[in-house]
């Protein structure tokens, strides 16, 4: 008998279309399909990668906002201050700067823990300030995230494999950037796709030829059936 391992996947860079930006319709049916726990672990606030499990039709297990909101479908616990992370961004505005999310802000609006600054936006000021909190600043390709530097996306997973009751030496993992290296840590085997940063490709036991979700989609047809 053959089974198919637990999955562990990023979103942006991993999910993505190979032009770099959406989701790639091609992931829905194998996820949907796909007979083990498939936990998503983002950087992203937390309704996004919960809709997105809504949307695919699958368990809601989710990493968000880089491991300060863990869902193990049950719970949900919250690992890092809220207040520190807006505290930098309230100093950076006083500084005249922004975010550069727009008005509404729907980037940050619903985030629990840490803040994410558009790319398009000075760094080093952000990165001072965020310095004297005591947080560190990450790039992940998509956004700077102003962050406790633990807990970490890595420290969710185990949390959920825990709750759910599945083995992470037996997990598979895809993932783009530095956000990513906790992920490959935790578990058995980690890929990083070929458009990944330098930090993920490091810290992954492969990396792929293929880009984005082509890169996710030859791991799936790989390990499928593989555990
Ligand atoms: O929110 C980001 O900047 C990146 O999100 P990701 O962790 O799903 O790639
Ligand atoms: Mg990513």
């Amino acid at each position: 008998m053959t089974a198919d391992p637990p999955l562990v996947l990023d979103i942006d860079g991993t999910l993505t279309r190979p032009e770099g930006w959406g989701i790639d319709p091609r992931v829905f049916d194998p996820l949907r399909e796909w007979d083990a726990p498939v936990v998503l672990a983002t950087g992203k606030a937390f309704p996004y990668p919960v809709a997105l499990c809504h949307f695919v039709g699958i368990p809601e297990l989710v990493v968000a906002e880089n491991g300060g909101v863990v869902y193990t479908g049950d719970d949900v616990f919250f690992t890092a201050d809220r207040a520190a992370a807006r505290a930098v961004v309230e100093e950076y505005r006083a500084a005249g700067y922004d975010p550069g999310w727009g008005e509404e802000d729907t980037v940050n609006r619903w985030r629990e823990t840490e803040i994410a600054v558009n790319l398009e936006q000075p760094v080093d000021p952000l990165r001072e300030i965020a310095a004297d909190y005591g947080l560190e600043v990450i790039d992940t390709g998509y956004a700077y995230h102003v962050k406790d530097a633990e807990p970490n996306k890595g420290d969710g997973i185990e949390r959920i494999a825990d709750a759910v009751g599945f083995d992470l030496e037996a997990a598979v993992a895809v993932g783009d950037s530095i956000n990513d290296v906790s992920t490959f840590e935790a578990v058995g085997r980690g890929f990083a796709v070929a458009n990944a940063d330098e930090a993920a490709k490091g810290a992954a036991d492969e990396v792929l030829e293929a880009v984005h979700a082509d890169g996710t989609l030859a791991v799936l047809e790989r390990v499928r059936g593989m555990r």
